[in-house]
């Protein structure tokens, strides 16, 4: 029987454009007025602290059980790097005002996600603290297991219990057979292994501590697109985690109940945080729908024809959003907690054989999180952040649920959709498959989870399950899809404002282009101040220092108040991009061709460096011949008196024949000759030289000149010279040097 069914939902980065949202918001004021103005103070946390005693394995009973002992604190829970401390005291993000939060919503219709990766950078260059923002690199679905204490009904039937529970995270299946022939067959035991695994005895407060939510909350007002979700067969206790018993909605709820489920408790961790953090300014709004039947029904606006909305692709954010979806602001907790109620009164309920309070369609409550903060830049940064909770309805085995008429219309629909979701997460889960097609467009629901699961969001998921033997089949399909959803790796981005974030970037791209530039022109003086260039590279160099100095070239982006950034309109923001954008080209052509100048010097050295080597060794070898050569060149003689050279006295010594004593006064001799050759005389000398070249050059080539005249006459003769010519530069080039 179905108590309730009423309409809508949503969920997707982009919603609907900005008119659809004003325009559901006017068309649906009653709703608004109920779920924001209901006046309920909610101030007191829920500290529920029912004390329970700890268990290993589950038995017939639940009473007694205090923790989750097997709940593991060392995988999932840790995967993100600890957020940075609240208020910085900064002042400026809080100064916008009401006037600024109506067009932040209306410019998150218009976000589109930008990496995680570019963030980072981003948000750490503007907050001048180096890498203190949260990584985010790719990583896996976060996946924790509840199992629901046993019913009054499997008590009473006493239905033995399939689980058990050795710790670190682990739960132990037993095999489907019973009685004696069960503790035989321990080929059929599984082992699953998950983030954390919390036994019948954990109270709803264990589940907002230990599952991994208050990082999901905190990751949404960090702009990140997130989601938590339970999964599980009908009657594993989805509903109960998120939202706490069915009664608790029946009346005026009692904020003090232990009872309320995570979302609830999420609510106040989330304003909790809110609170601290002064120097940002945060809107929240909220929508609640739900996929009854493969329709969209808005839960705070479902309407007396509970007209289903559309789901549709929305190319700029790059997923599916529902169309016409009612959002209310929520500034205060109030508001959030009157959308939960509004939602849980209005969606659809039904009840089978296995639960009295069955959901009768899956649920999605999402909050968005729109901040707006001033940088140390002055910069404010505009991001989008939500977070979803997903309470699917429970895949049901209607022989079991004895479900008939529009009942089992419903698990058909629930069943189906589930199933596209199973083989979504299936495919995703495969590294061969993931890059392939992923069926999401074949139910309403993966076209909606389609980010949470595979794309740029932040998933927790909790698989519920029920510990009986009864319910073996479905608990271990249950604990076989966390498994899979384990393996699926998202990497999560930040959604902010696009323009904020191109600014920002370029801003940084400027930045580290100055940075390079200075470290060149660094580099360059320093080379320029050792050795002096001369030729073309030292010109070169010259009219490029000279250029870089003077900023001859460079564009001239004028000084804007970056407090006031955000006031500027679209054309002078384009106006500015487009100035950051011509500056940064500017300077990476400037640092261009500082590093080709760079290059130019340092061949140059690297040829200097090789000639110099080349001319060592040749003196080396010199030297060799002088001392191992048994000529020693003819040195001419040279006057004492006058320091000049006699003609006629250069001789050629052998000095092998020469007695060992008479070598040192020779070698003596020589160093004495040229330590009184003077300058003028080595100069003379090889002018001698030089002279005598050019005249066997010159000769060299008047003599081809005479025999291609006469060639003419005599080609015999021609090629007798030519023959004679080849010989010529032999000579040459040796002498020469
Ligand atoms: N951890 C728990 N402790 C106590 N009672 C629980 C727990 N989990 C579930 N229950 C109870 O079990 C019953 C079924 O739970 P619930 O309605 O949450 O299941 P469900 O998975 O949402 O089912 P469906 O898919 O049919 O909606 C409820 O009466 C609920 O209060």
């Amino acid at each position: 029987m179905v108590r309730r069914a009423s309409s809508v939902p949503h969920l997707s980065n982009s919603g609907g454009s900005s008119a659809d949202s004003v325009t559901a918001r006017g068309r649906a004021p009653a709703a608004a007025g109920a779920a924001a103005g209901r006046g309920r103070r909610t101030t007191g946390g829920n500290k529920a602290t029912t004390p329970t005693e700890p268990r290993r394995q589950i038995s017939g009973s639940s009473s007694g059980s205090r923790m989750p002992r097997s709940r593991s604190l060392t995988n999932g829970m840790r995967r993100f790097s600890p957020q940075k401390g609240g208020g910085s005291g900064s002042s400026g993000g809080g100064t916008g005002g009401s006037s600024r939060n109506t067009p932040y919503f209306l410019r998150s219709r218009e976000n589109e996600i930008g990496s995680a990766d570019t963030l980072e950078v981003v948000a750490s260059k503007s907050t001048g603290t180096g890498s203190e923002e949260p990584s985010t690199p790719e990583d896996n679905i976060n996946v924790v297991v509840r199992v629901r204490p046993l019913n009054d009904k499997e008590k009473r039937d006493r239905h033995g219990a399939t689980l058990q529970f050795p710790g670190n995270g682990q739960v132990i299946i037993e095999g489907s057979d019973t009685g004696a022939k069960r503790s035989h067959n321990r080929d059929s035991v599984r082992v699953f292994t998950y983030n954390v695994v919390f036994e019948p005895g954990a109270t709803q407060e264990d589940i907002l501590d230990y599952s991994g939510i208050k990082r999901i909350i905190e990751m949404g007002i960090e702009g990140f697109s997130c989601t938590a979700f339970c999964y599980g067969q009908t009657g594993s206790g989805k509903t109960h985690t998120l939202t706490g018993p069915p009664d608790l909605f029946m009346g005026k709820p009692n904020p003090k109940d232990p009872g309320h489920g995570l979302i609830f408790r999420s609510f106040l961790y989330l304003f909790q945080l809110i609170k601290n953090r002064k120097d940002v300014n945060y809107v929240l709004k909220a929508s609640f729908m739900e996929i009854y039947n493969e329709r969209v029904i808005d839960l705070l606006n479902p309407g007396s024809a509970r007209k289903p909305l559309a789901v549709r692709w929305s190319k700029k954010s790059g997923g599916f959003f529902v169309e016409n979806l009612f959002t209310v602001d929520c500034e205060e907790l109030d508001d959030l907690l009157a959308v939960l109620e509004e939602g849980m009164r209005n969606r659809a309920v039904g009840s089978h054989a296995m639960n009295d309070h069955s959901s009768r369609s899956h649920t999605i409550l999402t909050v968005h999180i729109l901040s707006d903060q001033q940088t140390d830049g002055g910069v404010f940064l505009s991001k989008h952040g939500k977070i979803n909770f997903v309470d699917l309805a429970g895949s049901e085995l209607t022989k079991k649920t004895m479900s008939e008429g529009k009942t089992l219309e419903e698990a058909n629909n629930i069943n189906k959709s589930l199933m596209v979701l199973g083989y979504c997460i299936s495919s995703l889960s495969d590294n061969k498959k993931r890059s392939g097609h992923i069926p999401y467009r074949d139910s309403q629901l993966t076209k909606l989870l389609a980010d949470s699961l595979a794309g740029n969001g932040v998933t927790l998921m909790i698989a519920c399950v029920s510990p009986a033997h009864y319910n073996h089949a479905e608990t271990l399909n249950t604990l076989r899809y966390a498994s899979r959803a384990k393996r699926i790796r998202t990497k999560p981005v930040i959604m902010m404002d696009p323009r904020e974030a191109l600014i920002l970037s370029l801003k940084r791209d400027v930045h580290a282009l100055q940075m390079e530039n200075e470290h060149l022109k660094a580099a360059l003086n320093l080379h320029h101040q050792s050795a002096p260039i001369d030729g073309l590279a030292g010109n070169l160099i010259e009219q490029q220092l000279e250029r870089v100095n003077t900023g001859d070239g460079g564009i001239a982006v004028p000084k804007v108040d970056l407090e006031r950034l955000p006031e500027l309109d679209g054309t002078e923001l384009a106006e500015l991009v487009k100035l950051y954008m011509a500056e940064n080209e500017s300077l990476r052509q400037e640092n261009n061709h500082l590093f080709t100048v760079r290059e130019t010097i340092l061949r140059d050295q690297e040829i200097v460096c090789r000639e110099n080597e080349r001319l060592l060794k040749k003196l080396e070898e010199v030297n060799n011949v002088c001392v191992r050569s048994p000529l020693i060149p003819a040195r001419p003689a040279f006057s004492p008196t006058t320091g000049k050279e006699t003609p006629g006295t250069e001789i050629w010594t052998n000095p092998e024949p020469i007695l060992a004593a008479a070598i040192l006064p020779l070698e003596q001799r020589m160093s004495e000759n040229a330590d009184k050759r003077t300058h003028t005389a080595q100069r003379r000398i090889d002018e001698q030289r030089i002279a005598r070249n050019i005249l066997l050059m010159a000769n060299a080539f008047r003599k081809p000149q005479a025999q291609l005249e006469s060639s003419t006459k005599d080609p015999t003769e021609a090629h007798n010279n030519n023959e004679h010519n080849e010989t010529q530069p032999d000579l040459m080039p040796d002498m020469l040097t």
